[in-house]
């Protein structure tokens, strides 16, 4: 494709260079690239336009006001939203259907739940999130949630000449806040929950609902749905967004329209759920336990029937979901009988959802092991203490991802809140104590890191995996 192609020819004769790719990091320049110069968290990516020009760049997008010698200068206002924009042209076409989810809690489970719900119909389809790029064949992990710009918009576009046309993408705050998935056509997008997250980021809990909302009010296309977990406390002020814009709705939930729970009946490994619907009542077991997984894949139901899915049909689709990695996973049974699980929650709201889901299949103490994680938001770490304690009936505090920071000082904080929790630092020795005391009629639960293969000490990946770990202690 010519440079002229995507921009108005600026008369030096650059639009009839060929573009070969686009950047975002100069490093990641080679000749013909379209560079991104962005104003980051850490560092200024405009000090890098005379490097990216060296190592052969032909165009720079960048905010106004620059000097730029060597190469034509893209000059917009908001350039991260400008450069999505000409590299969604680049990368077209993309998956006829695509959708996204947002919220606090829950956009992995309903990402990979819609992918399923879609395959179950027949389509080819995708989700891009937490645990990668997925389709029927293969997983391949990004490193990120919402991976940037570049790596999105160019995997979206193999997953279409691999012939997906549905996907299923989670929209981060981090990606909204910094355009990581603008360009293509969203047909609906959902909103499971708001609560504490990513404050280090986003300074308040309203500049951080601000960033959600923007997938709403900006990415979400004119004439797409919104789908919308009812029941959160946050829910209308998106239901009225939808309203104003003139998107179509589809609510879900006991407080929801288009899919209301009308009831949610725990069995041993799974749940009944009575749901009604288009004026009839429907029921289905759903074999995952725990209301949070209920929600997720009602709203998962709500975004493929928001595209075209028969109602009853998908709702009769919910009884065959698979488990989602890491979310609830059973990892382990202890000699004595007590079942072990592994689940992602890290925030207060999630800790809550994934102790509130085991206790009433715990017939004895319910021991919750977990930890909170280093350079992320410091002030969720006593809630999460508080929640253990209130919640669990033996808290384990021990460590999760340290990264950079003192693993002893983020237990400290996370100990404030649990008062009288024990304290083990090394995860493995934490997990092996939870299960060697567990009786036959406990439970264990060992949060925060789901389906992650590392344990992020300092700069180095020590690889470590929960599931794994709790198999090896109860063998
Ligand atoms: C805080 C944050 O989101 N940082 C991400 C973001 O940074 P930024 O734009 O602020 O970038 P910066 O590092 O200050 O650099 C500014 C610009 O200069 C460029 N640069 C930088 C250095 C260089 O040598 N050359 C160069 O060109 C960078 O590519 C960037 O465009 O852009 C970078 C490039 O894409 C990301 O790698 C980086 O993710 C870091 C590693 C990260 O840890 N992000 C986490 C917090 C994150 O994004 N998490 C969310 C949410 C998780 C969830 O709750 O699900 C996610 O979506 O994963
Ligand atoms: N609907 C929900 N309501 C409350 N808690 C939930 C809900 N869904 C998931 N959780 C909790 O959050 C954890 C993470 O779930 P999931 O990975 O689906 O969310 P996510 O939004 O993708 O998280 P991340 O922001 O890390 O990508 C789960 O393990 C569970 O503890
Ligand atoms: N996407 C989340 C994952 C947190 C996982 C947890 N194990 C931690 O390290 O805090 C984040 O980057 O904040
Ligand atoms: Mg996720």
């Amino acid at each position: 494709m010519k440079l002229a192609a995507l921009i108005n020819s600026d008369g030096t004769g650059a639009g009839e260079r060929q573009v070969t790719g686009f950047a975002i990091d100069h490093r990641k320049v080679a000749p013909g690239t379209v560079f991104g110069a962005f104003e980051g968290a850490r560092v200024n990516g405009e000090d890098y336009i005379a490097d990216a020009i060296r190592s052969g760049a032909i165009a720079i997008v960048a905010r106004p006001g620059l000097q730029i010698e060597g190469a034509a200068y893209i000059a917009d206002s908001n350039p991260r939203e400008a450069f999505a924009r000409l590299a969604a042209t680049f990368f077209a076409p993309f998956p006829a259907t695509s959708v996204a989810v947002t919220g606090t809690n829950g956009k992995t489970s309903c990402v990979e739940m819609t992918r399923q719900l879609w395959r179950m119909a027949g389509f080819h389809a995708a989700s891009v999130g937490t645990l990668g790029v997925t389709t029927a064949d293969e997983r391949v992990t990004t490193g990120l949630t919402t991976p940037d710009v570049v790596t999105f918009l160019s995997n979206v576009a193999g997953l279409a000449r691999e012939g997906v046309t549905h996907l299923a993408f989670e929209a981060s705050s981090h990606g909204l806040t910094q355009y990581r998935t603008e360009g293509l056509t969203v047909a609906a997008a959902a909103f499971t929950n708001l609560s504490r997250d990513h404050l280090d980021y986003h300074g308040d809990m309203a500049a951080y609902f601000t960033a959600k909302i923007r997938l709403f009010s900006e990415i979400l296309s004119p004439e797409g749905t919104a789908v919308v977990w009812a029941d959160d406390p946050q829910s209308a002020r998106v239901i009225d967004l939808a309203r104003e814009r003139g998107n179509r709705l589809v609510t879900v939930g006991t407080q929801g329209d288009t899919l209301r729970l009308v009831g949610r009946d725990p069995t041993l490994l799974g749940q009944g759920l009575t749901i009604e619907a288009e004026g009839r009542t429907h029921t289905v077991n759903l074999p995952l336990i725990g209301a949070y997984q209920a929600a997720n894949a009602l709203v998962s139901a709500g975004l493929v029937i928001a595209t075209g899915g028969d109602v009853a049909a998908t709702i009769a689709n919910l009884a065959r979901l698979q488990p989602v990695r890491g979310r609830l996973e059973r990892a382990a049974i202890a000699k004595s009988g007590a079942p072990v699980y592994v689940d992602y929650a890290h925030t207060p709201d999630a800790l809550e959802a994934a102790i509130a889901a085991l206790k009433p299949h715990a017939g004895g103490k319910l021991v919750v092991v977990f930890g909170a994680g280093g350079d992320r938001d410091t002030g969720k770490r006593e809630t999460m203490g508080r929640v253990a304690i209130a919640e669990a009936d033996r808290v384990i505090v021990t460590d999760d991802n340290p990264r950079t920071e003192d693993a002893a000082a983020i237990r400290r904080d996370v100990l404030k809140g649990a008062v009288g929790a024990e304290e083990i630092g090394d995860r493995r020795a934490a997990i092996a104590a939870a299960i060697r005391d567990a009786g036959p009629e406990d439970i264990v639960l060992v949060a925060g890191k789901g389906h992650e293969q590392g344990q992020i000490v300092g700069d180095m990946v020590l690889p470590f995996d929960d599931v794994s770990v709790a198999r090896e202690c109860a063998a």
